[in-house]
């Protein structure tokens, strides 16, 4: 397992560190000068305002005072006399005591009440003394009245002005009050904003590295595993298979590595869609870890592959019964999304250290054993046996020679003619492939057509058999020979990649000839393919070129009506089994009549295939059957053995003129077989 190179987490964690100590700083500083300055202000606001308030109060309380003494000498003449002066002295009592004995009433006049004393003492004096005249002397005491107006006039200048410079100071005070005050909100405001900032901040980069921390894990966890069922993924497996190798090699014991695959699975998939595909890959990891022991690894390597390490065995033998529990553990249905399934799953099976040495080996050999059990049959379980690699390796060089085949166009047409059964006459030829080796000869396609099928190159060998078909039917017009068509196969892969429609068409173009010059063979298998929706409508699109289409082997399959319905199909070839059996076997015999009813009755062409003897021709033949082809007419043969008969003397004119039976030894009798 490759180690992963771990992600500093300091870096973060320091910064984290800092942010909290700045917020709590700044709260700690929020908190203090905010408790400064509100005790500061407190004491400002208890102190200024009240010295001025005091002196201007006790100004205040002075004026009122004379004012009052000012007011009973107003009085003072209109009283009888007696009352007069006990008035007068009663108010001059009350003033004395106020502005001189009771001094301390004014405590808070200071300097100003130094400046006002001498001109009150003399105001108070002068109205005393005139008081005290007997009978009283008016004019005198008009006099002190004038010295006590005085008097008042500037105790009322000092107690405006005091009352002014205090409110002045109040107002100047609150005003910078004001300012502080809101300097300090602003401040508090920065400070809070501030520290809201640094604890989301805070927060966020919490939460950041929570969600990085999270992130990573998963990460590292998607490396190891496979992310739809939560199993080990292949790197994982491989590392653990090595290492159980690594110590059952010190402990001397065995590990066995299980390969599975799901039967059908991609059937299921495409049909039911992968939502239900991945429910029951789901399903089955589970199931398969069920079947295994806590110290076993289950794996999914892809796909439908699973994989499975038993460890700490004494003998292969525990593997097997392992393997089957698991086929049985898969095979028993499963509900997933309302729809019961049921699927099974091969296996194949390697045993360390006798399968290989390394964990690459043992998966290899694993997968060629997979491959053996799948190719006898679904849901069973195989060893791996050497032998399976040497085929293997055979598969391999094979299919490389194929892809040299290919660049160096070894693969030629033979052709096989197609009689018509009751005109006689060339109805056309199927062009058959064959293999030009350069060392081991012409090999038929029975013998390389399943490989290029599984590694896809029948595609390609496809287009090649086309474009010599066609040119080979060109040369043939040009030379003035005039095969009625000539029929080529076509594989189901071959609707599955590029475009065939187009393909036909471009091979007609080129090579000049009608669309009614060819006619291509599908097998019953292609048509039921789970691609039959598409195949379909590619075969639509061939129809409307107007090429021709005929349903090769047919009675091999299960196609059924329906089928022969759907399918824009011109012809029913009877597979070659049912016309061998024709005179032994009655069953036989009776599918073939019924094909040729069933096809005509559809308005179809019958052309039988592997007609060998006279006898089946003319039974077929008496049925009604359109067409023959067989070694008794004609073994497939190459181009330049079809050009020599058709410029026999039996086909100079209209060879149809001829009769059955001259047609057909005029195509047998020079064939050699092929
Ligand atoms: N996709 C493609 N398939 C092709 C192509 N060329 C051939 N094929 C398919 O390969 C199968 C084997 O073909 P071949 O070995 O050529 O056998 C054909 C005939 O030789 C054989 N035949 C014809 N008459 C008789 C007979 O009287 N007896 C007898 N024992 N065999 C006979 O039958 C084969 C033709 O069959 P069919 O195609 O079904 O008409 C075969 O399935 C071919 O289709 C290719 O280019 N592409």
């Amino acid at each position: 397992m490759s180690a992963e190179r771990e992600p500093s987490d300091r870096r973060p964690g320091r910064l984290f560190w800092l942010l909290a100590m700045l917020t709590a700083g700044l709260v700690v500083l929020a908190v203090g000068s905010t408790w400064w300055v509100l005790n500061t202000l407190s004491h400002i606001e208890e102190r200024l305002p009240g010295a001025s308030l005091a002196t201007a109060r006790d100004f205040g309380v002075l004026l009122q005072d004379l004012q009052r003494l000012d007011r009973s000498l107003e009085i003072l003449p209109l009283q009888p006399e007696q009352r007069r002066l006990e008035a007068a002295n009663l108010a001059l009592d009350f003033a004395v005591l106020r502005a001189r004995d009771n001094r301390s009433l004014y405590g808070h006049l200071g300097a100003d009440y130094d400046r006002l004393e001498p001109v009150l003492g003399e105001a108070l004096t002068e109205v005393e003394e005139a008081l005290e005249t007997e009978p009283l002397d008016l004019a005198y005491l008009r006099i002190g009245q004038e010295t006590l107006q005085g008097a008042i006039d500037q105790t009322k200048w000092l107690y405006d002005r005091t009352t002014y410079d205090s409110s002045n100071q109040l107002s100047t005070q609150a005003s910078r009050l004001k300012a502080l005050r809101a300097s300090l909100g602003l401040l508090s405001l920065v400070i809070l904003v501030a520290t809201v900032g640094l604890v989301g901040l805070m927060l966020w980069q919490r939460h950041v590295l929570q969600r990085w921390a999270q992130a990573r894990a998963r990460l590292q966890f998607l490396a190891l595993h496979d992310p739809l069922t939560g199993l080990p993924n292949r790197t994982l497996f491989q590392d653990r298979l090595a290492q159980a190798c690594a110590q059952a090699r010190r402990d001397d014991r065995i590990v066995a590595l299980l390969y599975l695959d799901l039967d059908h699975f991609k059937e299921i998939n495409d049909s039911l869609g992968h939502p239900v595909g991945d429910a029951l890959l789901r399903e089955v990891g589970q199931r398969l870890q069920r079947c295994v022991r806590a110290t076993d690894t289950v794996a999914r390597l892809g796909g439908d592959e699973f994989a499975i390490l038993l460890i700490g065995l004494t003998h292969p033998r525990g593997t097997a019964r392992v393997a089957q529990a698991i086929i049985d553990a898969v095979s028993r249905p499963v509900r997933v999304q309302g729809q019961l399934l049921q699927v099974s799953t091969s296996a194949g099976i390697t045993v360390f250290p006798q399968d290989g040495e390394s964990g690459e080996q043992l998966l290899a050999n694993a997968d060629m054993a997979l491959y053996r059990a799948k190719a006898q049959a679904c849901g069973h379980y195989h060893f791996f046996i050497p032998a399976y690699r040497t085929a293997l390796v055979e598969r391999r060089a094979m299919e490389k020679e194929l892809r040299r085949a290919l660049r160096c166009q070894e693969f030629v047409l033979y052709y096989q003619p197609q009689i018509h059964l009751t005109q006689g006459g060339l109805d056309g030829l199927e062009a058959l492939v064959r293999w030009q080796h350069p060392r081991r000869g012409l090999v038929p396609p029975a013998e390389f057509l399943p490989l290029a099928e599984e590694s896809g190159l029948i595609v390609t060998i496809g287009r090649q058999v086309l474009r010599q078909a066609c040119d080979q039917m060109r040369a043939w017009r040009d030379a003035g020979l005039h095969p009625p068509r000539v029929a080529i196969n076509l594989a189901t892969a071959q609707f599955k990649q590029g475009d065939l429609v187009e393909e036909i068409r471009q091979g007609l173009t080129q090579a000049g000839l009608a669309p009614r010059d060819l006619e291509v063979e599908i097998t019953e298998g292609t048509i039921l393919d789970r691609d039959s929706a598409e195949i379909q409508r590619i075969l639509a699109g061939i129809r409307e070129l107007g090429v021709e289409i005929a349903l090769d082997d047919f009675g091999t399959g299960y196609a059924s009506l329906t089928h022969l319905k759907r399918f824009p199909v011109n012809r029913l070839k009877i597979d070659r089994s049912f016309v061998q059996s024709l005179g032994q076997d009655a069953d036989d015999e009776a599918i073939v009549k019924m094909v040729i009813q069933l096809g005509h009755s559809l308005g179809l062409a019958i052309v039988a295939e592997g007609i060998e003897t006279a006898e089946q021709a003319g039974y077929l033949s008496q049925q009604g059957c359109d067409v023959g082809q067989g070694y008794l007419f004609g073994r497939p043969m190459p181009a330049e053995e079809v050009t020599l008969r058709l410029r026999s003397p039996a086909f100079n004119g209209d060879e149809r003129d001829q009769g059955v039976d001259e047609c057909w030894s005029a195509w047998a009798s020079d064939g050699r077989a092929s």
